[in-house]
């Protein structure tokens, strides 16, 4: 597997209690996670969130502040607490913390620019895990980034990086705001943020997130002219990134056909192959593909288009005739055509290799454009 580099931007919505308090069970999940990525050989860089969240019961506000001292006063006391509970989180799996904090100014002066890429290649040279925030106190307010959206898609240009996983509260970018439309439909995978995509985004759903989806796909399309690869959703459990990584992830890809495909097969399976026929298949099976990453199985094809062997590549189409993806298929056209709309044991007792995927989920590439 190729080792990636990949910034990691955790937003504060994730992070927090549902009192706007810095939530340590959060992210010692988040660090398990991380830990595991790099276990895998991957570096990372973590752009995080949180510092006004740890810092402003401290300073007894009664909550989050919203004005510019009062944020700028909470992150003071509150990036040394997030760093203590990050740097704690990441020692018991032997990982090494550097801080950096950064301002606009930063990237716009050449020679502090050339600076930061100097020391994050450094730390990353020696094994540590750059975490970064936006120096909230002494930013002076037109000079922010804001929130950190758009600090981690500068940070993944300046350091070359493969991808950016941009972590919220929310599993992907919908067609408006999920949180006040319940009827809104994610999208799945995007080649590029159009301006119909702006429009339909909307700002923050929280008190504690900065900017919303608006500022996250602004940051997306900074991250695509810098040749990074995008992901933006929401994920749980130890390996939830590695997931990510291999296209699994629970939210939207932006800028690759199928997600963050690694693996050469997959590589060749999106770009390269020829079909040599068509499947079409039902929406539980559409949903089976492209949102649980689950295989093919024989109940959820209904129709088969053209001649061809076990091992062919097809085209795989929602009975609009929407293009969903590609997979290489285990059995002929003529077997499928015999099994379609059967129950997988029914399905494997009549094939001749008694196997009931028709497509396997690694042998499968999402390529659809679609909204599911
Ligand atoms: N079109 C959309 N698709 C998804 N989320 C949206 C959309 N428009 C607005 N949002 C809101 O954006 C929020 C995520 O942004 P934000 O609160 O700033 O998070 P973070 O703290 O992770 O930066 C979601 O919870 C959601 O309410
Ligand atoms: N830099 C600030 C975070 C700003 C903010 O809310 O950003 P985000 O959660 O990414 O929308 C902090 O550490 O609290």
């Amino acid at each position: 597997m190729k080792k990636e580099r990949i910034v990691v931007k955790i937003g504060s919505s994730s992070l927090t209690n549902p009192g706007g308090e810095l939530s340590r069970e959060k992210l010692n999940g988040y660090t398990t996670a991380i830990a595991e990525l790099r276990k895998a050989g991957h570096q990372v860089i973590l752009i995080s969130s949180g510092a006004v969240a740890a810092g402003f019961s401290g300073l007894k506000y009664p909550s989050r502040p919203v004005t510019v001292a009062g944020k700028q006063a909470a992150a003071a006391v509150g990036q040394g607490l997030l760093m203590q509970a990050y740097t704690e989180a990441f020692n018991q799996y032997g990982i090494e913390t550097g801080q950096i904090l950064l301002t606009r100014s930063n990237f716009s002066n050449k020679s502090q620019y050339q600076n930061a890429y100097s020391t994050l290649s450094e730390l990353l040279h020696r094994g540590v895990l750059p975490i970064i925030n936006e120096n909230d106190s002494i930013a002076v307010d037109e000079l922010t980034f804001g929130d950190n959206d758009m600090l981690s898609a500068l940070v993944g240009g300046l350091i070359h990086a493969d991808c950016l996983m941009i972590l919220t509260d929310i599993n992907g970018i919908y067609d408006s705001n999920p949180k006040t439309n319940p009827d809104a439909k994610r999208y799945h995978f995007l080649s590029e943020i159009t301006p119909d995509l702006n429009d339909q985004a909307g700002e923050s759903g929280s008190s504690v997130g900065t900017g919303g989806m608006k500022s996250k796909l602004e940051a997306a399309d900074t991250a695509l002219s810098l040749g990074v690869r995008v992901f933006i959703g929401t994920g749980d459990g130890p390996v939830f990134l590695t997931d990510i990584l291999a296209g699994k992830g629970d939210g939207t890809y932006i800028g690759f056909p199928g997600g963050f495909i690694l693996n050469s097969k997959k590589q060749w399976l999106a770009l390269h192959s020829l079909p040599a026929g068509e499947l079409i298949i039902d929406s539980g099976a559409k949903t089976a593909l492209l949102d649980k990453g689950k295989s093919l199985l024989p109940a959820g094809i209904t129709k088969v288009h053209g001649t061809f062997e076990s091992g062919a590549v097809v085209e795989v189409k929602d009975t609009k005739g929407q293009l969903l993806g590609k997979g290489q298929v285990n059995m002929s056209a003529e077997e499928i055509k015999e099994i379609r709309g059967k129950s997988s044991s029914d399905a494997a007792a009549l094939t001749v290799t008694n196997r009931a995927e028709v497509i396997h989920r690694d042998e499968w590439v999402n390529i659809s454009k679609e909204r599911i």
